[in-house]
C-alpha cells in the first residue's frame, strides 16, 4: 500500500496526501522511492499543472528516514544504497516537467527536510509545532538525501553549516526569513496557497539571501577556504575530534561548491554510508530510541494534570524550576521566599531569559509579556490553596524541609503533591512526620535548570502511584526526561558523580596537577573535567553531600578531608570566583596556591589515559552496583542518566554501554588491577558475575543478556530522585530558620 494518495483538483493540481498507514509519525522507508516514482509518472499521464505534496498526519510532515531501518543496514554498502535512493528519488521529483511543492505543517526533520528541498517550493505552517531541520548530527550522521548539498545553495554556506552542525530545528518565522521557505501561512489555508504556488511554473534558481560580508566571504575560493577551516576548528574545539559526522558534513558541503553535481553528490552518499556503520553513530541512535521508550512509562492520561505550582525558594534552583514550569509547561507559579529580594530574583532570572528570546526575535514582547504574567510571587502562603504542586528547592536541611511539609499540608489542598528537590535527603525522611505521605516525592533537577535534561524522580516507599505519574507528566511537560529512581542516598547521579570526583581529588592529592586530571577527563570525552564541575557545583555542597553519602553506603564514599580547608580559606567554587581555579574577566585559570595550601607536592606519575581510566572505572562499578540494588530499574535508565545528567560522553553510549563495548571481563580485570591498591575498587558482584559468564548488559545477538533489567519488584519500587543547588547563590529563604 502506497503512503501517498493521489488526487486532482479542478485547476489539474494533484494534491498527494502522504500518510504512513498505522504510524504516528511520518517517515521515510524502503518502498518510498519506489511509491513517489509511482506518483511522480501519474503526475505526468494527467497532465497535470503541479504537484503539493501534504500530510495527512495532525501534527508532522515527514521526520526523516526512519531510523529503525538504518538498523538493517547490516553492511556499509547498504547504507550507501540507502542514501543513493533517496538522492535518486529527490532528483526525480526535480526533474519533472511541473513544479512540486511541500505544504509543511509540523517536523519536517532530516529526510523530511530533504523530500521538501527537493521540491520546487516550500510552504510552511506558521505554527509552533512547524519546525524544519537537518538533526542527522545528533544520530551521528549527515544528512544523505542530498541536504548537504541543496541547503548551502538556499541558504548560504555559513548557515547551512551552522544547522545542519547543530542540528537545530528552525521555526517557520526564522526559515522565510532565511530564504528556507517561500511563503509561512496558517494552518487554515496551507493547501490553498500551497496549491497557488503549484501553478506558477519551475521555480528559478535563486540566490541566498546574504549580507554583504557573507557574500563576499562565500563567492570565492579565498572567502571559503577561511569558512571550511573555522568551521573545522570549531568542531575540534568542540568535539576533541570524538564526533566524525560533523567533519563528513564540512566535506560534504565543500564539495557543493568544489565539485562537480555528480562528484559531490557522491561525497555525500560515501560520507552517509561511513558513518551509519560508526559505533559513534550506534550509541547516538540507541540514545533516540532509549528517550523515545521512556516517554511512554509511567505515562497516565488517567491523572489530573498539574495546572498550578509553588515553588519554595527563590535561588537560582528555584528560580530555574519556577521558569521551566511556566515557559515551557505552561503553569501559573506562585514562587515563595522569606525575602521579596528572592521573589525579584528569580522573576528576573525568567525575564532575563525571555528578554533574550526577544531580542533574537524568536519571541514577540506581548508572548513575553503572556508568559511573565504566569509567575507571580510572594513572601506568605497566597494562593497556595489553589495549587497542584509544590516544589521545594530550599536549603538542604532535613528540619527545614520536614517544617515545610507541615506547613503545606496546612495551608493547601489535600492532594497538593509536595515534591523536594533535594540532592542528598532521603524523601522517606521527608516524609516522616507528613500527613499524607503519598503526596511527598523528590524531583530532582540539575543546575542550570532550564539547560539540563535530565530529572531524577523519587518516590519513597508511601508515595502513590497517582503522585509518581502527575509529576513524571509534568516533568515531561517541562521539557525534562525523567528517570524515576530509588529513594536511597545520591539516588542515581550522584551516587555515580561521588566516587569519580573523589578519584580525581585522591590523584590531585597524589600530586597529578589541576588541568592535567580535568583535560584528561576532557579528552575522554565530558563536557568538563571534574575538578572543574566540582568548582561549577560548589565545594560547599559537594563536602554536605558527601557525609551523607559516606554514612548510608559506606567508605568508599568519603572525602578527602583537604577540601576542608578549600571551604575554610572561602574557596568555594566559582560562585566565589576562587576554588581549584580562580575566575576573572579574562577567564579562568588554575589557582596555584591550592597545592600549597593542601600541602601538595605536583610530582606527575600518571598519563592523561591513566587518569581518566581511574576515575571512569570507579563511575562504571557504582553504576553497576546502582543495577545491582535497584537504585536504577535498568541499564538503559543509568545510560541516560548518566548522560543527560552528568554528560557522560554520549558517543560511548552511556556507562553500561560502554562497559558492554569495552568488555565486561576487560572492566572487571582494571578494577581488580587498581583494587589491589585501594579497596574502593573492588569491583561490584554483578560485574564478576557477568564477566564470568561472558554476558553483558545490554542483550546483542552474540551475547546473553543476564542484567538488563532488575527483577520486576525492585523495579516497582524504584523511584527518587533530586537536584544539587549547584552554582545557586544562596537566596534568603535557603537559609535554615
Ligand atoms: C537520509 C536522511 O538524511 C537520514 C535521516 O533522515 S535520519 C532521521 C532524521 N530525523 C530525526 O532525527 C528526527 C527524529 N525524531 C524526532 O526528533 C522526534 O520524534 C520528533 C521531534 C519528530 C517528534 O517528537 P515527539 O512528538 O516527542 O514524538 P516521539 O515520541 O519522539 O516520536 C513518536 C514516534 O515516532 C517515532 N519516530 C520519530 N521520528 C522517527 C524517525 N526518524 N525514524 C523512526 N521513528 C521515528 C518515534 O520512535 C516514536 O515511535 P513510537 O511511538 O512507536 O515509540
Amino acid at each position: 500500500m502506497s503512503v501517498f494518495t493521489y488526487e486532482l483538483n479542478e485547476k489539474r493540481v494533484a494534491i498527494v496526501t502522504i500518510d504512513v498507514p498505522g504510524e504516528k509519525m511520518n517517515t521515510l522507508r524502503d518502498s518510498f522511492a519506489d511509491d513517489l516514482l509511482v506518483t511522480l509518472k501519474q503526475g505526468q499521464d494527467d497532465n497535470i499543472t503541479g504537484m503539493v505534496f501534504i500530510s495527512g498526519k495532525a501534527d508532522n510532515f515527514i521526520a526523516g528516514a526512519d531510523i529503525k531501518m538504518l538498523d538493517s543496514a547490516e553492511q556499509r554498502e547498504d547504507a550507501l544504497a540507502l542514501s543513493e535512493m533517496c538522492q535518486q528519488a529527490f532528483f526525480s521529483m526535480k526533474k519533472q516537467p511541473y513544479p512540486t511543492v511541500a505544504a509543511i505543517h509540523g517536523a519536517a526533520l532530516g529526510g523530511g527536510l530533504e523530500f521538501a528541498l527537493a521540491c520546487d517550493y516550500r510552504i510552511c505552517t506558521d505554527s509552533v509545532l512547524t519546525k524544519l531541520g537537518l538533526p542527522e548530527v545528533q544520530l551521528g550522521l549527515l544528512p544523505g538525501g542530498g541536504g548537504t548539498q541543496r541547503l548551502p545553495k538556499l541558504v548560504g554556506i555559513q548557515k547551512a553549516l551552522e544547522w545542519m552542525l547543530t542540528g537545530k530545528q528552525i521555526r517557520a518565522k526564522q526559515a522565510k526569513k532565511a530564504g528556507l521557505v517561500n511563503d509561512s501561512v496558517p494552518h487554515s489555508i496551507l493547501l490553498d496557497v500551497a496549491a497557488k504556488y503549484a501553478m506558477k511554473g519551475k521555480a528559478k534558481v535563486v540566490q541566498p539571501k546574504l549580507d554583504k560580508i557573507s557574500k563576499l566571504l562565500e563567492s570565492n575560493p579565498f572567502g571559503r577556504n577561511i569558512i571550511f577551516k573555522k568551521a573545522h576548528d570549531n568542531v575540534m574545539k568542540k568535539t576533541g575530534g570524538h564526533y566524525p559526522a560533523p567533519l563528513n558534513i564540512i566535506k560534504a558541503v565543500r564539495a557543493s561548491v568544489e565539485l562537480g553535481e555528480l562528484k559531490a553528490y557522491k561525497t555525500e552518499a560515501e560520507g552517509f554510508a561511513d558513518l551509519v556503520m560508526t559505533d559513534v553513530s550506534k550509541s547516538l541512535r540507541g540514545i533516540f530510541f532509549a528517550t523515545t521508550e521512556m516517554k511512554k512509562e509511567y505515562k497516565s492520561d488517567d491523572v489530573a494534570p498539574v495546572k498550578r505550582t509553588a515553588v519554595l525558594g527563590g535561588g537560582l534552583m528555584g528560580a530555574g524550576i519556577a521558569h521551566v514550569s511556566a515557559v515551557k509547561a505552561g503553569a501559573l507559579v506562585r514562587i515563595k521566599d522569606v525575602a521579596q529580594q528572592g521573589v525579584s530574583n528569580a522573576m528576573n532570572y525568567s525575564y532575563k531569559i525571555l528578554s533574550k528570546r526577544q531580542k533574537r526575535r524568536i519571541m514577540s514582547h506581548s508572548e513575553l509579556q503572556l508568559t511573565m504574567n504566569r509567575i507571580t510571587g510572594g513572601t506568605d502562603y497566597t494562593a497556595f490553596k489553589h495549587v497542584d504542586m509544590v516544589i521545594e528547592a530550599v536549603f538542604e536541611d532535613l528540619n527545614l524541609k520536614q517544617s515545610m511539609v507541615a506547613d503545606i499540608e496546612r495551608e493547601s489542598r489535600e492532594d497538593t503533591i509536595f515534591a523536594s528537590n533535594t540532592s542528598s535527603l532521603p524523601i522517606s525522611q521527608i516524609a516522616e512526620q507528613a500527613q499524607r505521605p503519598e503526596n511527598v516525592i523528590g524531583l530532582h533537577y540539575f543546575s542550570p535548570v532550564e539547560k539540563m535534561p535530565l530529572v531524577e524522580i523519587i518516590p519513597h516507599e508511601g508515595t502513590s502511584q497517582e503522585t509518581i505519574s502527575r509529576t513524571v507528566n509534568f516533568a515531561r511537560k517541562q521539557g525534562k526526561t525523567p528517570i524515576v529512581v530509588k529513594d536511597k542516598a545520591g539516588f542515581y547521579v550522584n551516587r555515580i558523580l561521588a566516587p569519580y570526583v573523589n578519584e580525581a581529588a585522591n590523584l590531585l592529592l597524589a600530586g597529578e596537577p589541576i588541568e592535567k586530571i580535568d583535560q584528561a577527563l576532557v579528552e575522554f570525552g565530558f563536557p568538563v573535567g571534574p575538578l572543574a564541575l566540582l568548582d561549577e557545583v560548589g565545594i560547599d555542597i559537594g563536602s554536605k553531600i558527601a557525609p551523607i553519602l559516606e554514612k548510608e553506603l559506606g567508605e568508599r564514599f568519603k572525602a578527602p578531608n583537604a577540601f576542608e580547608r578549600l571551604i575554610d580559606s572561602k574557596r568555594l567554587g566559582r560562585k566565589t570566583d576562587r576554588g581549584f581555579y580562580t575566575y576573572e574577566k579574562k577567564g579562568k585559570k588554575v589557582d596555584e596556591s591550592v597545592y600549597e595550601l593542601l600541602g601538595i607536592t605536583q610530582s606527575p606519575r600518571l598519563n592523561k589515559q591513566e587518569i581518566a581510566s581511574r576515575c571512569v572505572a570507579q563511575m562504571l562499578n557504582e553504576a553497576a552496583r546502582c543495577l545491582d540494588e535497584g537504585i536504577i530499574a535498568s541499564a538503559r535508565d543509568g545510560d541516560i542518566g548518566a548522560i543527560f545528567g552528568i554528560g557522560f560522553p554520549p558517543f560511548l553510549g552511556g556507562p553500561f554501554s560502554y562497559m558492554d563495548k569495552r568488555g565486561i571481563n576487560k572492566v572487571c580485570s582494571e578494577l581488580s588491577t587498581y583494587a589491589s591498591e585501594n579497596v574502593v575498587f573492588t569491583p561490584a558482584e554483578s560485574l564478576m558475575k557477568l564477566a564470568d559468564s561472558g554476558a553483558c548488559f545490554y542483550a546483542t545477538d552474540k551475547v546473553q543478556t543476564v542484567l538488563v533489567e532488575v527483577p520486576t519488584e525492585q523495579a516497582k519500587d524504584s523511584v527518587q530522585a533530586e537536584s544539587d543547588n549547584v552554582v545557586a547563590k544562596p537566596s534568603s529563604e535557603e537559609k535554615p530558620a
